[in-house]
């Protein structure tokens, strides 16, 4: 993505015309960092010519020694510098092509030498190589000094052998004999990595002079194969023949950085094993220190050192799981995680990447935008926000209108471009799921989850406005968010409702596709959401995942398995938890006709097929996981079924028992919830709380204030005992609560007697309730009037009209409350437990009556919900006149 250039101020010229037609100064080659200079000096192939010569000096010199001992020294023959000669490039490119040539040229090589037998000098025999040896040992001499001093004498050695070389070979005169020399000198260098371990083998102990030259370099290389790192350094630099000093300056460092890098690991593992070994505090020492966050970051390094090698430096006496106690509870303490969390994350990653997810997730991820299509392009876009002061770029190739803001001098919420409509602001993973959907034009597709629209409106986009895009969401104020949303980008093929996501399917089939962006923990967004660390419990995630199985069973229902197009089903969170993901989508596969595929996103890591004890089935590979730490963006999860027939696996009668097992399993977190909640200030039941308040900030929870998220949590340690379902069970029904002995028509006669008495419209009896089905159909009476409760108890909750603290008439699930709630607005703990009190009770005694859906009253005006309270008000006081009525006994009331 381009930038905007800046042309206002010009680059400063240089120094002036005259100064820069005055070259540099040039300085003597051998007066300071000789072979520098002169490498720089060379050509490419001059250079290597050289580097040749010097690796021949040592053979060379040898050579000499011995001719001189048999006084027959050669007159060393002054020439010119073969490699400033004109010819010289030719040769070389022909060297170079022998150099280059494949393993054709070792049979050429290898006999070579066999020709010039007779002119080699004697004594080159097996015998005797070791003479060769003590050569090798002068070439790591490495100081420039007296490397240059070295290489002047080299150079006259090479000459002199090289003129050597012209006597023994059959006769060649002058500079013709000098490159011939030359070039067989480089032939058979060329044929060092080729022909060298064929050539040992094949020589005979007379071999020749210049067969020696061979041998004497395969035999360096080989020795150095074998030898100490200095030879080893020495054989690099042959091969470094080819590369440029910076490039061999440049290996030299690396590879002495590695011995060092190599060196301080040896050292380090040397002083942790004369270390005494961690020792685990005993339980008095750990009361006793106040241990600094230092200290347990150290202590954190320490207990994960151990568990690396728990063998080697574990206590004795101690076992795996007190090191693993100790940690974890080092890390909530370090990174203010609950320990339940803790113990999820611990559960799901290994330790060195569980460090670098805390890590990760202690950082904001990049703010992203997304490009709205239907009004402008991605590079249209950056244009124009550039220009505002956003410094940008693409997101990544993986999509094609993300886009990354590294930094931005106004507030990216408030442009002039987003209040067009021109994007939204959205987590680079929320794209995901959208793109695994990949809607077509034309089709219905189902947003299950919608609110706040994000994902919606992309999907839209993608539809460029055709087709119906069905955006559902059971949250009403988040809906608001959903329409502005839709009306600023500009979007007009959606139809926006607000309804129970589980319970779509009884007013809408016959998707093209669907996607659930199920409401869940948000463990993946710690980043964004610190408060997800310290109040995330097992209720929640069992909540959770009861909630989002019911869904993803919705969803699928939902969808056309003929449809020509789609038949597929995307579910998505924003956790990391594998309750929340494979869990859900294993559930899914055993209860309807659908099967994974892949989700088109080419990257990510796949979803775990196995899960500590647990499996799941293989396919499951096939979703993919993201994480801060491995991808930057939020902790993400998505999975991609395609639902292959629309007939239902399971018999009605089972479905119905999942169903009601299910709803159980949320009833029972809802009770728990309502004791928490009857616990609270008065204040806080007065707030206006959508249906899913229960499933945090992602799910619309309206944030509170520290003390208020400090009662909540004591009340959910306590209600955790009262949860019976576990982690990775089938949930468990919850016990039961004894039932009222009075039956059902006993209270429907009540509360018929109450409805007719308040405004006189029908009676809410089952049949009753069953006509007011939004289609008709028969609702799962039991589960249905239990949801129906839980609404109720929800919506009561939430009354949206409610002033704070005004009028706070608890929770508009009973009457009998009402009195407490007209109690002064801040009351002592004790008077909200006894307050609470009575509302548990009622709650678990109440009569499980057959009434079916109502009209929702979170989508009631708020006048109407006024009017509700009026009649509770009523219903309170003509139950306080009743005698032998069980107080205890909701009232149910149809509208
Ligand atoms: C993760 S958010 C959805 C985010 C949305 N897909 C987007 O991209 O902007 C989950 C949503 O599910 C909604 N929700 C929770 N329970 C629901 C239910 N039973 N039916 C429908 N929606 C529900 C919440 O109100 C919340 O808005």
């Amino acid at each position: 993505m381009g930038r905007k250039a800046e042309y206002s101020e010009k680059p400063k010229k240089g120094p002036g015309r005259k100064a820069r037609k005055q070259g540099a100064p040039v300085f003597r080659k051998q007066s300071f960092a000789p072979m520098e200079e002169e490498d720089k000096k060379l050509s490419h192939r001059q250079k290597q010519r050289s580097v040749k010569r010097e690796q021949k000096k040592v053979v060379q010199k040898a050579k000499l020694l011995e001719k001189r001992a048999k006084g027959k020294q050669p007159q060393p023959v002054k020439r010119k510098t073969a490699y400033n000669s004109d010819s010289e490039p030719e040769d070389e490119e022909e060297v170079q092509q022998q150099e280059a040539s494949s393993d054709e040229e070792v049979p050429q090589l290898v006999p070579a030498p066999k020709s010039q037998k007779s002119t080699a000098p004697k004594g080159f025999t097996d015998d005797n190589d070791a003479w060769l040896k003590p050569k090798q040992q002068k070439k790591p001499s490495k100081k420039p000094d007296s490397e240059s001093e070295e290489e002047e004498e080299d150079e006259d050695l090479e000459e002199d052998s090289e003129a050597e070389v012209e006597d023994d070979s059959e006769g060649d005169d002058g500079l013709d004999a000098e490159e011939s020399g030359e070039e067989e000198e480089e032939e058979d260098d060329s044929d060092d990595d080729t022909a060298q371990v064929g050539k040992l083998a094949d020589l005979s102990d007379d071999d020749d002079a210049n067969s020696d030259d061979d041998f004497d370099i395969s035999g360096e290389e080989d020795n150095a194969e074998a030898d100490s790192d200095e030879e080893e350094d020495e054989d690099d630099d042959d091969d470094d023949d080819d590369k440029l000093p910076i490039e061999r300056a440049n290996k030299k460092l690396k590879k002495r950085e590695a011995k060092e890098a190599q060196l301080a690991d040896d050292e380090l593992l040397e002083t942790v094993d004369r270390q005494d070994v961690f020792q685990l505090p005993t339980e008095e020492e750990e009361a006793e220190k106040d241990l600094t966050l230092q200290e347990v970051q150290q202590r954190i390094k320490d207990v994960s050192l151990v568990l690396s090698d728990f063998k080697k430096y574990r206590q004795a006496d101690r076992s795996r799981g007190e090191y693993i106690e100790l940690l974890r509870r080092d890390l909530c303490l370090y990174y203010s995680y609950n320990e339940f969390l803790m113990e999820k994350l611990m559960d799901m990653l290994p330790l060195t990447e569980l460090m670098e997810y805390l890590e990760a997730s202690e950082i904001a991820r990049p703010l992203t935008i997304r490009t709205n299509t239907l009004k402008t392009r991605r590079r249209d876009l950056a244009g124009a926000l550039i220009n505002r002061g956003v410094n940008l770029d693409p997101l990544g190739k993986w999509t094609k209108v993300g886009l990354v803001v590294f930094n931005s001098q106004v507030p990216l919420g408030a442009t002039p471009e987003y209040l067009a409509g021109h994007y939204m602001i959205q987590g680079a993973s929320s794209l995901l799921p959208v793109m695994a959907l990949a809607p077509q034009e034309n089709e219905r597709i189902l947003d299950m989850c919608s609110a706040p629209g994000g994902k919606g409106s992309h999907i839209a986009s993608i539809m460029k406005n055709t087709g119906v895009l069905f955006a559902n969401d059971s949250n009403r104020d988040r809906i608001k968010a959903i329409v502005a949303n839709f009306h600023r980008l500009g979007i007009v093929n959606a139809v926006v409702s607000c309804e129970d996501g589980a319970k779509f399917r009884n007013i809408m089939t016959g998707f093209d596709r669907v996607l659930l962006d199920a409401p869940c923990t948000g463990t993946g967004v710690v980043s964004k959401d610190p408060s997800v660390k310290t109040t995330k419990s097992e209720v929640d995630v069992q909540r959770c995942y009861n909630l989002q199985r019911k869904l993803l069973l919705t969803a699928i229902d939902c969808t056309d398995a003929k449809s020509s197009t789609g038949g597929y089903i995307v579910y998505s969170t924003c956790s990391v938890l594998p309750e929340e993901n494979e869990w859900v989508i294993d559930y899914a596969l055993k209860k309807r006709n659908v099967k994974l595929v892949p989700t088109g996103l080419d990257f990510g890591v796949e979803g775990f097929t196995k899960f500590r004890q647990h499996r799941f089935h293989p396919s499951l590979n096939l979703t993919k996981r993201y994480y801060p730490h491995t991808h930057n963006m939020d902790g993400f999860y998505v999975a991609k079924l395609k639902k292959f027939s629309n007939t239902i696996p399971i018999t009605k009668e089972q479905q119905e028992e999942d169903e009601k097992q299910l709803d159980e399993a949320i009833e029972a977190e809802a009770t728990a919830e309502v004791a928490e909640e009857a616990a609270e200030p008065e204040e806080e039941s007065g707030q206006e709380k959508g249906p899913k308040k229960l499933l945090g900030k992602r799910a619309g929870k309206p944030s509170f204030t520290e003390i208020e998220q400090e009662l909540k949590k004591k009340k959910r340690e306590e209600s955790k005992t009262k949860y019976v379902a576990k982690v990775f069970e089938q949930p468990v029904k919850a016990p039961k609560k004894p039932k009222p002995e009075k039956p059902v028509e006993q209270k429907e006669k009540k509360s018929q007697e109450v409805v007719e008495k308040t405004n006189g419209s029908e009676a809410p009896s089952k049949a009753a309730s069953k006509k007011n089905q939004p289609n008709g159909n028969v609702p799962a009476s039991k589960s249905d009037a239990k949801s129906f409760k839980k609404k109720k108890q929800e919506n009561g909750n939430a009354s949206p009209a409610k002033p704070v603290g005004k009028k706070s008439k608890a929770n508009g699930t009973d009457s009998p409350a009402k009195p407490a709630a007209k109690e002064p607005k801040a009351k002592p703990q004790a008077k909200v437990e006894q307050q609470s009190k009575p509302k548990t009770t009622k709650l678990a005694n109440a009569p499980r009556v057959e009434i079916d859906e109502v009209p929702i009253l979170e989508g009631k005006p708020i006048k109407k919900q006024n009017k509700l309270k009026q009649k509770s008000k009523q219903i309170g006081q003509l139950k306080k006149s009743k005698t032998g009525a069980n107080a205890g006994k909701k009232q149910k009331f149809k509208k």
